[in-house]
């Protein structure tokens, strides 16, 4: 039986403003933009990409440095709206982009669990009955109380993989994060995100390394300067793309 499609990317493009000034008030910036003073290039980020993904397959998406990797991701989470083109997305989707973002540096990691666990619509109750295995799992125990201002950005990090990954997602997008932890971490990261794949979570994964896309994806995709250039099976891809 032919598998659901739940994430759909159809000929999207997205164009960015690159400012060529400096403005160094929000009012100068009001009064430039009202005066049609603000020079500014045109740059497409992406263009006429299209894909699908089926529901339990896990995706990568490879490319060089500004290839449009993390913008595809952005666009697919529903962080930025495409110029041009449609994406749909069935089902619940925990986007592990920037993690630590929605975190306060002078609260605790306890208090922040609270605070991004809200931001990421988890109930209260929920987090109060996994506070505990979120530490345990980031390995934040001695550190509890101190406010993350003092930690490291792998602490940051580890502590944001382990609040959003606290429920099973439908889909869950991932950029680049697992290169951020020690190697003991990364490892750990991969088995909970083979813990999800195996109760059926559809997986959407950017990073620079193609052993770790073969590890975990079955299938992949190669973007280069916006564009798509392939979409096969995950060995093809990364053969290509490393040849590149
Ligand atoms: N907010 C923004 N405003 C203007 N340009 C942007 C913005 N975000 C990204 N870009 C540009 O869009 C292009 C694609 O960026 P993106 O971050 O998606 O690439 P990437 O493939 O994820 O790169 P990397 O591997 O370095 O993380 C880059 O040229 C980048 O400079």
């Amino acid at each position: 039986m032919e598998q659901e499609t739940v994430i759909e990317v159809n000929d999207v493009s997205l164009e960015f403003r690159l400012y060529k000034e400096k403005v160094d008030s929000i009012k100068e910036y009001c009064i430039k933009f009202l005066k049609h003073e603000l020079a500014y290039e045109n740059f497409w980020a992406l263009k006429n990409v299209s894909f699908d993904v089926k529901r339990g397959e896990a995706v990568g998406l490879v490319g060089k440095n500004g290839s449009g990797k993390s913008t595809m991701l952005k666009v697919i989470a529903g962080v930025i709206k495409p110029t041009f083109g449609t994406v749909s997305v069935k089902g619940s989707v925990a986007p592990m982009i920037e993690l630590g973002a929605g975190f306060d540096s002078e609260l605790t990691a306890r208090e922040n669990i609270f605070l991004n666990g809200a931001i990421l619509g988890y109930p209260r109750e929920l987090l109060e009955e996994e506070a505990g295995h979120i530490i345990e799992f980031a390995e934040l125990e001695d550190f509890v109380d101190v406010p993350i201002k003092n930690y490291s950005s792998g602490m940051i990090t580890r502590l944001g993989f382990a609040i959003a990954t606290v429920t099973i997602p439908d889909i869950l997008i991932v950029d680049e994060i697992l290169s951020v932890g020690d190697f003991k971490f990364q490892n750990k990261c991969e088995e909970r995100i083979q813990e999800m794949r195996d109760r059926g979570t559809t997986l959407l994964l950017v990073s620079h390394s193609t052993e770790q896309v073969k590890r975990i994806c079955n299938r992949a995709v190669l973007l280069r300067k916006g564009n798509m250039l392939l979409e096969d099976d995950v060995n093809t891809v990364c053969n290509i793309y490393t040849k590149m």
